[in-house]
């Protein structure tokens, strides 16, 4: 039996329910995510992917169905639970960086660890290891502006993948480079989630690199299809 990271099951979700011009999104959406697998989620504009993506990672909540991270059922658990929940066990990609501008390279994925509670220089052999893990070790003191777009997003992907998440979850992640740096960084991403042996469901318009992933899933009118 394969070892069942993220468990959607019968999501639903509609916006503005029971108004004028409700807008039903998810219509009782199954998605199975396994430990060591990458997903390609493919979506046309407006199908819901964000909506997907929010509920998988704990940032919105379903109207139905059920959510399940690392065999946890979250239903009813309590918003601080379930802060506590997303930040234990989710990674977050998206199309821009969001790197912190007044830090360094190290400090942006040290933070999130010290918030966690782990110990500065524990953070900081761990943030070392997974900027040499994305081949720029050598930037490690430089801030977000000394560095190239590719640099920066490989900088987000060590800082998704700070507190050793078990799922990531990703936004177009390559989605703001040109296509010869997006190729590139795509790759390195793909090897840092195969080293770690995350669960990953990463949502892209791009069809070549979903490809390179593991599993192609297509949502279209409120399902996987
Ligand atoms: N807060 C909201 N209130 C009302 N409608 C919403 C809200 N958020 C999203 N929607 C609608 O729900 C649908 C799905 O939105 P969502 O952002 O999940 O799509 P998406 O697939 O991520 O789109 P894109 O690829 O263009 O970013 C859209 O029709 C959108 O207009």
């Amino acid at each position: 039996m394969s070892d069942v990271v993220l468990d959607l099951s019968g999501i639903e979700k509609t916006y503005n329910r029971g108004l004028p011009g409700q807008v039903e999104v998810l219509r009782g959406l199954d998605l199975r995510v396994a430990a060591g697998e990458i997903v390609a989620l493919v979506a046309p504009s407006g199908a819901g992917k964000s909506t997907l993506l929010h509920i998988a990672g704990l940032l919105d909540t379903a109207d139905a169905g059920g959510v399940s991270i690392s065999g946890r059922a979250m239903a009813g658990l309590s918003d601080r639970a379930r802060t506590e929940a997303r930040r234990r066990e989710v990674g977050f990609v998206y199309q821009f960086h969001h790197l912190l501008p007044e830090f360094s390279a190290a400090e942006n994925i040290v933070l999130p660890q010290l918030a966690n509670g782990v110990s500065r220089a524990e953070a900081q052999d761990h943030a070392m290891r997974l900027l040499d893990l994305v081949g720029i070790l050598p930037r490690a003191g430089h801030r977000p502006a000394a560095l190239s777009g590719g640099e920066q997003q490989r900088v987000a992907f060590c800082r998704a993948l700070a507190n050793r998440p078990r799922l990531l979850l990703a936004d177009e992640p390559t989605g703001n480079l040109d296509p010869e740096t997006s190729d590139r960084v795509f790759a390195t991403l793909l090897s840092l989630v195969r080293e770690t042996g995350l669960a990953a469901l990463i949502a892209t318009h791009n069809l070549e690199l979903a490809a390179r992933m593991d599993r192609v899933v297509r949502l279209e009118a409120g399902r996987i299809i």
